[in-house]
């Protein structure tokens, strides 16, 4: 597990982290958002000491603190960033990265190879990475850093130039090392695949990490909530509000409306059905509030 306590970070006077303090726990997945230029960034390079903040400490596993650079070499050894793909070396092999990497945390060196297998990079592992697609480097980025075999992974932007196969084979992966007891730390714009794994996730803003479930309750417990319609009418919108008047409705700034239906019963679910089709709408759907609609309402509506 690693904690943050206290930690500020400013940069021209703006402060990008204002007083975190929060836990990441073992065998669980975290996601990150927030819109460019936030500090998800900023937060990783704090967690691994590249950036020193202004104020508070990062505590590894209770014990280990960035004191000295014997416990920040000790440290390196548990915690790892996924590597970018300019820190690849065009004119050596995948499997040479694998190689290297693996040597450098000294883990087990079985997991060169079953980590190939899973990611399906036989074909080209053994070419040069100058002659690989960005998926393929990124596949690659990202076996380095399963072969490191760190308890805390962290990962910026891990999906990134992936196809929808890979995308889903990755977030597999994450939750097989989530599994093993890791602390997977994962920084991500792709918020329909970052909702279906992680445990927890925060949003960033104002220098600040909140938690969805603060924004809505009942969000990781992936309770029936809410129906969302995709697209409503205002005169419709009135319409719900007189016949359902215990219902809260929420517009949202792409376009969605909310109903909020926590806690009714089924006849009470199937008049608002009754109630849609009646007035032509065919595009809603039942369960909670998707983390697109709370990053829209958390980021854009004014
Ligand atoms: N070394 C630095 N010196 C000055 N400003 C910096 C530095 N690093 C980051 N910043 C600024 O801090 C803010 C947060 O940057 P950061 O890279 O953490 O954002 P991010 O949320 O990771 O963004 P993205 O989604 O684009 O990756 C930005 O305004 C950025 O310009």
């Amino acid at each position: 597990m690693i904690e943050l306590k206290n930690i500020g970070v400013q940069f021209s006077g703006r402060d990008i982290l204002k007083d975190v303090s929060v836990m990441f726990n073992a065998g669980e997945i975290v996601g990150l958002v927030a819109p460019n230029g936030t500090g998800k960034s900023t937060l990783m390079n704090v967690i691994m000491n590249y950036i020193n903040p202004i104020s508070g400490k990062v505590i590894l596993n209770d014990e280990l603190e960035y004191t000295n650079k014997k416990n920040e070499v000790k440290m390196h050894q548990l915690v790892s960033m996924m590597p970018d793909q300019s820190d690849l070396y065009n004119q050596i092999s995948g499997k040479e990265h694998l190689k290297i990497y693996s040597s450098m945390w000294n883990s087990n060196p079985k997991l060169i190879d079953s980590t190939i297998q899973e990611l399906g990079m036989e074909s080209y592992i053994n070419k040069n990475t100058g002659t690989y697609s960005l998926g393929m480097r990124q596949r690659l980025c990202f076996a380095m850093q399963v072969v490191s075999d760190t308890q805390v992974m962290l990962m910026d932007e891990v999906m990134n130039g992936l196809d929808p196969t890979h995308v889903e084979l990755i977030s597999q992966i994450l939750v097989k090392k989530k599994s093993e007891g890791k602390t997977v730390i994962v920084a991500s714009h792709l918020l329909e695949n970052l909702e279906k794994y992680a445990d927890r996730i925060f949003f960033m803003k104002n220098g600040e990490l909140i938690l969805v479930n603060a924004i809505s309750p009942g969000f990781e417990e992936r309770e029936i909530t809410t129906v969302r319609i995709s697209e409503m009418t205002d005169s419709i919108k009135g319409e719900i509000s007189k016949e359902f008047p215990e219902t809260k409705v929420r517009s949202l700034p792409n376009g969605a409306t909310l109903l909020d239906v926590r806690g009714y019963d089924s006849g009470e679910l199937g008049n608002i059905v009754e109630f849609l089709k009646e007035n032509q709408i065919t595009e809603f759907s039942f369960g909670k509030v998707t983390l697109n609609d709370l990053y829209s309402m958390y980021y854009q509506e004014v």
